[in-house]
């Protein structure tokens, strides 16, 4: 549904995205995973048609963004990672005006509008002024509006950043809802936990390229199978050290007396490593494999990525 090759896009100096790859198909409901920075904001508006790209291609259902923009933003919806000011307007009224801009009009507005406010829980609240509500619920009056043409697609930047656990709880169950609808979602996030239940598909980007990609399970299984976890009452750099030595070892970073890293190869070259570090003086006290959720999994890369 989603297709974008080699997209590059540069802000001055800074070069926010850098070749980004990525392929999300019909019906996933993709987390975008990346740190502050990683160039999330960046490609969202590029696939929403609010910015241009300097290189590359990007296609939503078939268009080009760029030379085909009016079909796209037919298909999309899409939900900017703030909420702007709207004072004097009641929710019903920012709904029904958005409603408008749609081309929506008559008997139609106020039905999709009532539809629109179930969904999002805000039935009760047609009449207060959009500004007294709480940030969860303007998060989700935001939703409804990115919803009000119905489009295939949708593109939320942080849909559940700055809210409470209640308010990102509420998001989350409308986000399974709108899956179970058919929609292909797009979720931006720097917080992977946010995201790890509810996906099919994760793409995690660093610095404007993409970093892994895929259904989540087969991404938790690339990434658990050769990771390998060193504790050690000392020394944690000096074995980050030995083990950066030793042939078929990578990615090792060194966090709080923990080592981790990847091994390529088999039993018997593990034992080998071990052996190298403690010959080294080092006192393990544990070697096992890596945790395996996905939280771990997230965190694991995102450190890689950091320490590369
Ligand atoms: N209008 C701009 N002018 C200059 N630099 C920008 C602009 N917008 C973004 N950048 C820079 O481009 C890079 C990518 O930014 P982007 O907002 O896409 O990242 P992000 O992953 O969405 O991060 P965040 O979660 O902080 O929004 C960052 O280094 C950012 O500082």
């Amino acid at each position: 549904m989603i297709r974008v090759q080699g997209l590059e896009k540069r802000y001055g100096r800074t070069q926010a995205l850098d070749g980004l790859d990525l392929e999300v198909p019909e019906g996933a409901i993709y987390g975008f995973i990346g740190q502050n920075g990683a160039g999330k904001t960046t490609t969202l508006r590029i696939l929403a048609t609010l910015l241009v790209p300097d290189a590359g291609v990007a296609e939503i259902g078939g268009y080009h963004v760029v030379r085909r923009r009016m079909e796209v933003r037919r298909l999309i919806g899409y939900m900017p990672d703030f909420f702007g000011v709207y004072d004097d307007l009641r929710v019903s009224e920012y709904l029904e005006f958005y409603a408008g801009l749609q081309g929506i009009r008559g008997p139609r507005v106020r039905r999709l509008r009532d539809q629109l406010l179930e969904l999002v829980d805000l039935a009760d609240k047609r009449d207060e002024y959009v500004d007294s509500l709480s940030r969860g619920m303007q998060q989700r009056l935001c939703l409804a509006r990115a919803l009000i043409h119905d489009p295939a697609v949708l593109l939320l930047d942080e849909p559940a950043s700055g809210l409470d656990p209640l308010a990102r709880v509420e998001m989350r169950e409308l986000l399974k809802e709108l899956g179970r609808m058919g929609k292909t979602i797009v979720i931006s996030s720097h917080i992977l936990s946010e995201l790890a239940d509810m996906c099919t598909h994760i793409g995690m980007v660093h610095a404007g390229r993409l970093v892994r990609q895929g259904p989540v399970a087969q991404v938790l299984q690339e990434s658990r199978g050769t990771a390998r976890v060193l504790h050690v009452l000392r020394d944690a750099e000096r074995a980050g050290a030995v083990l950066e030595e030793i042939e078929g070892v990578t990615g090792v970073t060194v966090e709080d007396g923990v080592v981790e890293f990847r091994f390529e190869g088999d039993a018997e070259g593990l034992a080998q490593v071990l052996a190298a570090v403690v010959s080294a003086g080092v006192p393990v006290v544990r070697f096992a494999e890596a945790g395996g959720t996905l939280e771990d999994v997230f965190l694991r890369l995102a450190r890689e990525e950091v320490q590369a």
